[in-house]
């Protein structure tokens, strides 16, 4: 403890010539992409304070890449490069492995050797996380080891953290948010600029906000996995991606995003984990946020995650969700707290596993209000056919707006319901399929606010 305490304090041994005798940790990178570059960056620019903070240096070791050739943005010694991702497992002198190149079996493959092998994991991997998080963090647990995964959702929001810490006191009710930078990106532009989904997406994709294949963006796929990452922590129960119900960006249009406006709302891809009487729900889908909600005003790359405790009632955090240097703050962190484990000698002690027995609400008892905009006859008694249909599946009104359509002979009608079962609403949209004054079920929409 004496020797932890000296050097925490930047007093350790030195030779002769004044160089510290205290034994760097070494750290293999898997990655040096947009995120393994930016923590290379910090973890060199950094180096100073992120030593006095572990008591050692920090040293990147080893990288492994998919191309040794290519050109990097950041100077590196080329020594350090290899194509064998086992080459970084199996060193013998590295303790810290820190995946930052994505893939899911393979990359199970060398974490879970890895593991065996007693090193810790640092990892910004959720889809590996929310597919195979829980027999990770059991091998993690059996060899003593961490495995950190902060820059897994949200990129430089310490979320996983704070559900993990901040609120073990308390009983997490719902967990809401804009989990997605490159979703929320394209929104934004579509919503304030008027752009063009596609040429957004190519500038989501040129700052390395996109994953590899984008389609895990704006399917929200990507979403889904932090969603289920977030729900174990949050629910201490194991939510699998196939508790997540999913709907991505690629279907809204700027018409949705102009109707939004105009009945005071923002579009966002909005996961949202809730839990009533010990039942939880997990779903991903393009929402119309209520403008005064402060979710409504997250732009851009950003993320923010809203939490609502039993104990705590409402708390928000907010950052940046994607990018090199936000996402690799979490990645480091995470570096930084295996270390200071490792000199206390608690390393693999902190994992969460999730305890309770899953419930997941059926269809009767989740609930949101929502937005339908329909496509029908131009003629008398259309609207009381619609009204009858919701009043018939007990689906309470709170505003219908008929007007007549700009660009063709049918009428729209602009509906917002109350809260409404997802059974009833499954209902009155399955009616209205077979009610020839329906030309057609343009947008469904949930409401949030
Ligand atoms: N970008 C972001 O904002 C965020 C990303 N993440 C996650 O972080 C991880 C990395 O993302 P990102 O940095 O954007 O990805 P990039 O595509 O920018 O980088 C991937 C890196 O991994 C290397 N690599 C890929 N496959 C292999 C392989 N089989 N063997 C050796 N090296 C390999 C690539 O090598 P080479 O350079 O030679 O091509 C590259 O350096 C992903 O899991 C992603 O989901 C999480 C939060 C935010
Ligand atoms: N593609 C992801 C990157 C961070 O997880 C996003 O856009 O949020
Ligand atoms: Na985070």
């Amino acid at each position: 403890m004496y020797v932890w305490l000296k050097s925490y304090r930047g007093e350790g041994e030195k030779d002769i010539g004044g160089r510290s005798l205290v034994k760097p940790v070494k750290v293999g990178l898997l990655g040096l992409g947009t995120v393994g570059t930016g923590v290379v960056r910090i973890v060199e620019g950094n180096q100073e304070d992120l030593s006095s903070q572990v008591g050692s240096p920090i040293v990147i070791e080893k990288i492994a890449v998919k191309n040794t050739e290519k050109d990097r943005v950041i100077a590196v010694d080329r020594a350090k490069l290899t194509e064998d991702p086992w080459e970084v497992i199996r060193h013998p002198d590295i303790d810290v492995i820190v995946e930052v190149m994505g893939g899911i079996d393979q990359t199970k493959e060398y974490i879970l050797e890895a593991l065996e092998r007693g090193k810790h994991i640092v990892t910004a991997n959720k889809d590996l996380m929310a597919l195979h998080g829980s027999e990770i963090l059991a091998k993690a647990q059996e060899k003593q080891c961490d495995v950190f995964y902060e820059a897994s959702v949200a990129g430089g929001i310490p979320i996983i953290r704070t559900l993990i810490e901040g609120f073990s006191s308390d009983r997490i009710t719902r967990i809401m948010g804009i989990v997605n930078g490159t979703t929320n990106f394209i929104l934004t532009k579509m919503s304030q600029e008027g752009a063009s989904y596609e040429e957004v997406l190519a500038e989501a994709q040129a700052l390395g906000y996109a994953e590899t294949d984008p389609t895990s963006d704006v399917e929200g796929l990507d979403a889904a996995r932090k969603m289920a990452i977030l729900g174990t922590l949050g629910f201490r129960t194991n939510v699998e991606l196939k508790d997540v119900t999913v709907k991505g960006i690629t279907s809204v249009t700027r018409e949705d995003i102009t109707y939004a406006k105009r009945l005071g709302y923002e579009m966002k891809l909005l996961g949202i984990a809730d839990r009533r009487d010990d039942e939880i729900t997990i779903s991903v889908q393009p929402t119309m946020v209520r403008q005064n909600h402060p979710i409504a005003s997250v732009n851009g790359v950003f993320n923010a995650v809203y939490v609502h405790g039993e104990a705590v009632g409402e708390t928000m955090f907010y950052g940046a969700g994607a990018g090199e240097l936000p996402t690799a703050t979490s990645v480091v962190a995470d570096i930084v707290a295996v270390i200071k484990n490792l000199k206390l000698g608690v390393n693999g002690l902190k994992a969460i596993v999730p305890y309770k027995q899953k419930r997941l609400q059926s269809d009767e008892h989740i609930m949101s209000k929502n937005f339908i905009l329909l496509h029908v006859d131009d003629k008398a008694g259309v609207l009381a056919q619609i009204t009858q249909i919701f009043a018939e599946y007990e689906v309470s009104l709170a505003s219908v707006v008929q007007q007549p359509n700009e660009h063709n002979p049918d009428a729209e009608i602009i509906i917002v319901t109350h809260n409404a079962s997802k059974a009833s609403m499954d209902k009155v949209l399955k009616h209205f399929e077979s009610l020839a004054v329906i030309r057609r079920i343009k947008s469904v929409y949930r409401v949030e606010g």
